[in-house]
């Protein structure tokens, strides 16, 4: 079992607007919130904390000591399982999910050509991509790297060929499974500060309190993993640094937790600093999940892949040796 990471915890104001209530559990101090249905819907999500949320519950009435080590016992099981999704050691049913040979992204004979035009931008494109790994997949401009990416992604529908991810042939879309990070990923934010593009499509129905909990929780993972959790989360995601932006569209896309990760040109016009992190970040995140990235910065990501391809103009991709392939 990977060790525990030591993650952040959200101030009580931050959590509790990112959870949408009024009153909620500090986690920093253990102060308890004061609404009593929280409780009831927060002891539901894990088992394991249904006794201690009965307890605090009736805990009102204790001597404080006693009422604050219940508090730290609570503040341990949700750290603990933040870090437990965080790491992949446990998947949201709570079940481990190991490792694989098996190809877990598998594209066979896929073609695609934009309605409306005659041109292929892709050729017949096939490649196949174990689990928990990263293919790397360069090329000139304009050759079809990008357009690749958005068919992973379900953001475009091929004219021949079929993608599946995952081990089962399963129905999900793609646009569930697959989540993309672009090159400039300013041009897709929607929301005017950093906790709204974070929580952006959430539910705000008082049924989904509990989607709202677990969704909470990874964001606070999230939020650790790529490195912004001394971003205010009210400032405006289009005044963050290119290299703030990038984490942010990444951390926008782990909280969704896709099967399949796709990064566009992550590296690309970030200075040194940035690109170390962020060679930093792809490899915690490999071997948690699997990543596909399409890059020009062959050197600096060369240590992390496990395969690789190069696609030729006109939508070719053949894959290529690489050093440290298994294949
Ligand atoms: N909807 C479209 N209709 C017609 N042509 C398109 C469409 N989208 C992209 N193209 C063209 O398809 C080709 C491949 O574009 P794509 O963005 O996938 O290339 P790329 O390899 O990612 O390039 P870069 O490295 O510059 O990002 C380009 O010539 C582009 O102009």
């Amino acid at each position: 079992m990977h060790p525990l990471p030591q993650l952040p915890i959200f101030k009580a104001s931050s959590l509790a607007s990112i959870l949408k209530l009024p009153d909620y559990y500090n986690l920093e101090t253990g102060v308890y919130y004061r609404n009593p249905s929280s409780v009831d819907s927060f002891s539901k999500l894990h088992h394991s904390r249904e006794e201690s949320a009965e307890k605090v519950k009736c805990s009102q009435g204790l001597h404080w000591r006693r009422r604050r080590r219940m508090m730290t016992m609570m503040k341990k099981v949700v750290i603990c399982q933040a870090a437990l999704t965080h790491t992949g050691v446990v998947d949201n049913d709570g079940k481990t999910t190991p490792n694989s040979a098996h190809p877990f992204v598998q594209v066979e004979g896929v073609s695609y050509r934009p309605p409306g035009t005659q041109l292929n931008l892709l050729n017949n494109v096939s490649l196949s991509l174990p689990d928990k790994s990263l293919g790397l997949i360069y090329g000139r401009s304009g050759s079809g790297k990008t357009t690749l990416l958005q068919v992973l992604a379900g953001l475009a529908t091929p004219t021949e060929g079929s993608i599946r991810i995952g081990r089962d042939s399963s129905e999900r879309s793609l646009a569930s499974q697959a989540g993309i990070v672009f090159q400039f990923p300013e041009r897709y934010f929607l929301a005017d500060t950093v906790l709204e593009e974070l929580t952006f499509g959430w539910s705000r129905r008082a049924e989904d309190m509990l989607l709202r909990q677990q969704l909470a929780m990874r964001l606070q993972a999230a939020v650790f993993a790529v490195g912004m959790a001394d971003i205010p989360f009210d400032k405006n995601p289009r005044t963050l640094s290119d290299g703030y932006k990038r984490r942010l569209a990444l951390a926008v896309q782990l909280v969704r937790m896709p099967d399949l990760l796709l990064l566009d040109e992550p590296l690309a016009g970030l200075d040194w600093k940035a690109r170390a992190d962020v060679v930093n970040l792809l490899r915690s995140l490999k071997g948690e999940r699997t990543l596909i990235v399409v890059s020009h910065d062959l050197k600096e990501l060369a240590p992390l892949v496990d395969r690789a391809w190069q696609m030729e103009m006109g939508g070719h991709l053949s894959e290529q040796l690489w050093p440290s392939s298994d294949s």
